[in-house]
């Protein structure tokens, strides 16, 4: 009887059984079909892989947003220091990252110059104060008994001494920036208007001068320079004077290493600095505790020093990385770290993309690591003394989580710098007394980043165009260690966003 293809589609028609099939011609048949479908879930299967792949090469953008001496390049160098990934391209190989290294001396040098410079400044000053006699004194210096009750600091012959043996320290200083300045960077001068949360011309311009990197002149420029010098002149030349000069800066050091430790535990300096309220402990790139490692002429730097550096980024510096193991195996990451935050602050008020030229930045931007450093809860910022630091980075992420421009970007949040919290809490310093808010709430670490979450995820929630899951985690991004747990969990999550993405494309 012959069969009926009625009602039936073609396709299944010419796939089904020939009429009267023998037992052995079936068995040859199932036997093709069996293969033919193994190839062809081989051939879905290589597909597929190839799409993941190409996912994979779309280089996942992620940018480090924060204010100033928020922890943004510390991040980045904590992870790369701890060579978490095995091949670190382009910049971070471990030739280069050793390279590099020997540029960073002579910012670890200057920076640790620059901490006795501030205190002899200091000193000078309250030395003068207290050597005016009282009815010509033009303020209330410290220590007044006229005007505080609070006894005169007794300075004596030491001071004074100490402060011309340690007179050579200038010259250091600037020759280390000239140094720095003439291989890689240049003096930048920050305004009140240019840092300030919402710029606004009423605000009176503090200016300010502080040694910065510059992005288009930065440490990759500087380190290429050095490299074609070497291979050009071998130790001649423009290298060995630069060698001369950094012996004889690391030489002047050592030999102002007892003075410079008789200035930092001088109990009357002490005295005088706690009476300014002036910190130096806290403050970025602090090396006076390191003097007997450090001012020395066999001085060996290691990673911990390089990441408690500081030197001031200007513009944005892009790091690529190529990821060979882990889950990121095979895909390319451009990271941003966006120092000089005047074009992000406006371009993300006016989420125009025509307005400004970082808006390049957040368009495709995967995911932000935004750094808000919570022991400046007291602190002001120092391009405006009257815009608190914790207020501003409040400010500063809500522009962020508002931006349009961002609405599809990752946001991650880290409350960086609680090891500052802890030891200043512990210092006695009552956060309610600067964020009245905060009210009688314990006045310890857990309850006040609690605390200070809370108040970051209330304006993510009011202010984000759309909801978005909030990524918080509580960092020192100097703790190497704990920070590569950190940011192996941020980027898992930043690449499975990505992924996901890229399937919606
Ligand atoms: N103790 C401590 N110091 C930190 C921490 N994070 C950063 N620092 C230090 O703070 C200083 C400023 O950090 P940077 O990474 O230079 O800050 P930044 O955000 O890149 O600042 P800009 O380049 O001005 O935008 C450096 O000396 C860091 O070593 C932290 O969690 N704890
Ligand atoms: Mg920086």
């Amino acid at each position: 009887m012959g069969r009926s293809f009625e009602g039936e589609d073609p396709l299944t028609a010419a796939l089904a059984p020939p009429p009267n099939e023998t037992p052995a011609e079936r068995e040859i048949r199932e036997r093709t079909e069996c293969e033919a479908k193994r190839v062809s879930d081989e051939i879905d299967a290589q597909l597929r892989r190839e799409r993941e792949n190409e996912k994979k090469r779309k280089p996942v953008k992620l940018l480090l947003l924060g204010q100033s001496e928020s922890g943004k390049t510390a991040t980045l160098k904590s992870e790369s220091s701890c060579f978490r990934r095995l091949t670190f391209q382009l910049l971070y190989c471990k030739r280069q990252w050793s390279e590099e290294r020997t540029s960073w001396r002579c910012v670890i040098l200057l920076n640790l110059v620059r901490n006795i410079n501030d205190i002899l400044d200091i000193l000078g000053r309250e030395m003068a104060a207290a050597n005016t006699p009282p009815p010509r004194r033009q303020s209330t210096s410290i220590g007044s008994p006229n005007t505080s009750g609070v006894p005169l600091l007794k300075f004596k012959d030491k001071h004074r001494l100490l402060r011309l043996r340690l007179a050579p320290l200038r010259r250091v200083q600037s020759d280390l920036e000239q140094r720095l300045g003439a291989a890689a960077t240049e003096l930048y001068m920050t305004s009140a208007t240019s840092a300030a949360p919402f710029d606004n011309a009423a605000f009176p311009s503090r200016r300010e001068r502080e040694f910065s990197v510059h992005s288009t002149n930065g440490w990759k420029t500087a380190l290429e320079r050095f490299r074609v010098a070497r291979r050009r002149s071998g130790e001649s030349g423009v290298l060995r004077r630069v060698r001369d000069m950094e012996d004889e800066v690391q030489g002047v050091i050592a030999g102002c290493r007892e003075d410079m430790r008789s200035v930092w535990e001088d109990r009357v300096v002490r005295e005088m600095l706690s009476r300014r309220k002036a910190r130096v402990e806290d403050s970025a790139g602090f090396f006076l505790n390191d003097l007997d490692r450090i001012a020395r002429t066999d001085y060996q730097i290691t990673d911990d020093d390089i990441i408690r550096a500081r030197l001031r980024t200007v513009g944005v510096q892009e790091y690529r990385v190529t990821f060979e193991h882990g889950h990121s195996a095979g895909s390319e990451w451009r990271m941003y770290d966006v120092g000089d935050l005047v074009p992000v602050r406006l371009s993300l008020r006016s989420s125009c993309s025509s307005i400004s030229c970082a808006t390049r930045y957040f368009d495709d931007c995967d995911a932000i690591i935004f750094l808000a450093p919570v022991s400046c809860f007291d602190e002001k910022l120092a391009e405006d003394r009257r815009v608190n630091r914790l207020e501003d980075s409040y400010m500063l992420w809500k522009s962020v989580c508002g931006c349009k421009l961002l609405a599809r970007t990752q946001l991650v949040l880290f409350l960086n710098k609680c090891d500052l919290l802890q030891a200043k809490l512990m210092r006695g310093t009552k956060v309610r007394d600067s964020v009245p808010s905060f009210g009688d709430r314990r006045n310890d670490v857990a309850t006040a980043t609690r605390y200070f979450q809370q108040h970051f995820k209330e304006i993510l929630r009011t202010y984000s165009p759309v909801q978005r899951p909030f990524y918080v985690h509580l960092t020192s991004v100097i703790d190497t260690k704990s920070t590569a747990v950190t940011l192996g969990a941020v980027e898992e999550s930043i690449l499975r966003d990505h992924l996901r993405r890229a399937d919606l494309m």
